[in-house]
């Protein structure tokens, strides 16, 4: 079974809890700026900084990070958006942790998780996110849709991750803002920055929409090179979560962006 079946199967359990306990109500929530706006034309490449403790492919990765420490130091450094994995048995974050850090923020909130049903939506918005993550894989027939729909009528953004150029059309089908590619193959776990290349070469930047590329950031060698290819933000998680110069290291990602792509 691969990693991302083995994930699914464990968020049907969840929902199955989720669906026991009515989630807390979302009054008083902050209201956030919009990812879009703050990514769409902007002349630097943005920042989606991730509080990340560990993963499937790289185990631990930091522990004992604070979530409103690391988000705050994010904040501070100009990112434009925090994620948040909230997902438990593999990653080891949690919702307190995105609790926690709504409190702690102003700027744009993702929760980083797998969501498959509606009630992990209203779950996100009651723990403070601005911002879900729609995985394309990980959604067959027509929950994609559904839950776009449902995320909309919520009053989030949503950011539909896609892994190559079949899912990307089923991106724009739903006339998705934040089209997020990811590096990493869920299967195997390979980073491999090809893949912005591939669905940069199949994207339409004439529209109204941008494209981050996600995972494998390392260097800003590998920041210019998404930029290259359209991306207006990377999604980091390791990297910070691992860095001793938080700050510097947003610093150095934000890179000027050149030429229009292609
Ligand atoms: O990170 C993993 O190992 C992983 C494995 C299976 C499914 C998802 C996974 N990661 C989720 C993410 O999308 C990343 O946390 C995010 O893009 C940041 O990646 P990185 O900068 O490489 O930590």
């Amino acid at each position: 079974m691969t990693i991302l079946a083995r994930i699914l199967k464990e968020k049907e359990n969840e929902v199955q809890q989720l669906l026991q306990n009515t989630p807390a109500s979302n009054e008083g929530l902050k209201i956030r700026p919009s990812l879009f706006d703050a990514l769409y034309q902007n002349e630097r490449l943005q920042i989606i900084a991730e509080m990340k403790r560990a993963s499937p492919s790289k185990g631990l990765i930091n522990e004992g990070a604070n979530p409103v420490v690391q988000a705050s130091i994010y904040e501070k450094a100009g990112a434009a958006c925090i994620s948040v994995l909230t997902d438990t048995p593999f990653f080891k974050g949690t919702f307190a942790d995105l609790k926690a850090v709504a409190e702690a923020v102003q700027i744009p909130l993702l929760c980083k998780d797998f969501m498959i049903h509606e009630v992990q939506i209203d779950q996100a918005k009651a723990s403070g996110a601005s911002v879900i993550l729609l995985i394309v894989a990980a959604l067959p027939g027509e929950r994609l849709q559904v839950l776009y729909k449902y995320a909309i009528e919520s009053k989030l953004e949503i950011l539909v991750e896609v892994h190559n150029v079949d899912e990307l059309q089923q991106a724009l089908k739903l006339d998705a803002k934040l089209i997020g590619v990811n590096n990493r193959d869920l299967k195997t776990f390979e980073v491999d920055l090809a893949r912005t290349a591939e669905i940069s070469a199949n994207f339409p930047f004439h529209e109204e929409r941008v494209l981050i590329s996600e995972s494998g950031m390392q260097t800003v060698e590998d920041a210019e090179v998404v930029t290259k290819f359209g991306a207006s933000a990377i999604l980091v998680g390791e990297t910070l979560m691992r860095s001793g110069e938080v700050a510097q290291t947003i610093a150095d990602f934000k890179v000027k962006k050149g030429v229009e792509p292609r």
